[in-house]
């Protein structure tokens, strides 16, 4: 969970007195309530309150520290507003409708009301010793998942028998698909989120696999490439050139470095080989509360790597018409350098 004080000299930096946090992940960061879509929280410089309704009563009490008051809009809204009179009141601009925003103007007629964006993002980025456990842990059974499901990656199976053998095995485990998984085989695999299809996976092909866990409300993010068979020299070729580009990013994860100089790092590899135009995406992001979050790996980021800040590294190459190849590990920046938390093996070609 995000801490409180932190939050509020964040807040005190940004010149306002009060913030009402709608995005859900945000929600979960401050109040620890799980069900963040069905929740808002109110953080003042002198309290912080849980608003959500009748159904998760039980549930707001036992997850959350903070002060819950049950209700639906616009009793929540009416509630807030006379202590909030006067009062400078950021709301997440990402994040919250316009009518959403129409809403607080009605209710909240005195209070100024001031457009933030990535105030409690920020804070996310680095990462508790707990929210470090909960994604090792994710990234763990993703590991095991992979492991118990690559040999089913052969010639003849669909793509989609891939994709429903990992979400059974992770429910199982209780936990589930962070996200859709991505299996793209063959001339799929120039598609950078290309989610499972009916593709029946023939021999010589290369198989992308992105796929992660959510658990305890923490997700991991891995990609491995596979050959089914033996690969044509060109895909191979792209391969070994998106692993030479993948293994020197995170050889230069430390503090200190900005995440801009990781993505030209990746990015000049791939460009000696002929692929900078086919590397489509950024190098990579933090993963945490969401799958996507702060800090950005992309060319135009001004983020520094931080110890507990948790990222991918993720160059990929796609050749439309014939395929593709994506490398992701997940990595925990610590105080002198880095550990890589994915340790599914890739494959040498
Ligand atoms: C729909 S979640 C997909 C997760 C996947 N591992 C992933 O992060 N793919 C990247 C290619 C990606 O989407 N990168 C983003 C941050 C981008 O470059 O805009």
């Amino acid at each position: 969970m995000t801490q409180l004080q932190e939050l509020r000299h964040a807040m005190a930096r940004a010149g306002l007195d009060a913030v009402w946090i709608s995005d859900p992940a945000n929600v979960r960061a401050v109040s620890g309530f799980s069900s963040g879509k069905d929740g808002k929280v109110l953080v003042t410089q002198g309290g912080a309150t849980l608003y959500t309704d009748a159904r998760y009563t039980v549930q707001a009490a036992e997850e959350s520290p903070l002060d819950a008051f049950i209700a639906r809009p616009p009793a929540t809204l009416e509630h807030a507003a006379p202590g909030l009179a006067g009062l400078r009141v950021g709301f997440e601009a990402d994040h919250l409708t316009v009518a959403a925003l129409e809403d607080l103007r009605e209710h909240w007629p005195q209070a100024a009301l001031v457009a933030v964006q990535g105030l409690v993002q920020s804070l996310r980025a680095v990462k508790s010793s707990a929210e470090v456990q909960a994604i090792r842990d994710a990234q763990a059974l993703a590991d095991q998942v992979f492991a118990e499901v690559r040999p089913l990656i052969v010639a003849g199976a669909r793509e989609l028998d891939i994709a429903s053998e990992i979400e059974l095995r992770l429910r199982r485990a209780g936990a589930q698909s962070a996200f859709d998984l991505i299996v793209a085989s063959g001339p799929r695999g120039a598609m950078p989120h290309g989610v499972a299809s009916d593709r029946v996976i023939q021999d010589g092909d290369l198989v992308t696999v992105d796929m992660g866990a959510q658990l305890r409300g923490y997700h991991s993010d891995m990609t491995r490439t596979v050959a089914v068979g033996t690969p044509g020299a060109e895909m191979a070729r792209v391969y070994r050139a998106v692993l030479e580009a993948e293994e020197a990013a995170v050889r230069a994860v430390k503090p200190g470095v900005r995440t801009a100089e990781l993505d030209c790092l990746a990015r000049d590899i791939l460009t000696g080989h002929g692929l900078g135009e086919a590397f489509a995406h950024s190098l990579g992001h933090g993963v945490g509360l969401e799958v996507h979050e702060a800090p950005s790996l992309r060319g135009t980021s001004d983020d520094v790597l931080q110890p507990g800040m948790i990222i991918t590294i993720e160059p990929g190459a796609y050749l439309p018409g014939v395929g593709g190849v994506r490398i992701e590990d997940l990595v925990l920046v610590t105080e002198d350098g880095h550990e890589v938390l994915s340790v599914s093996p890739k494959e040498v070609l």
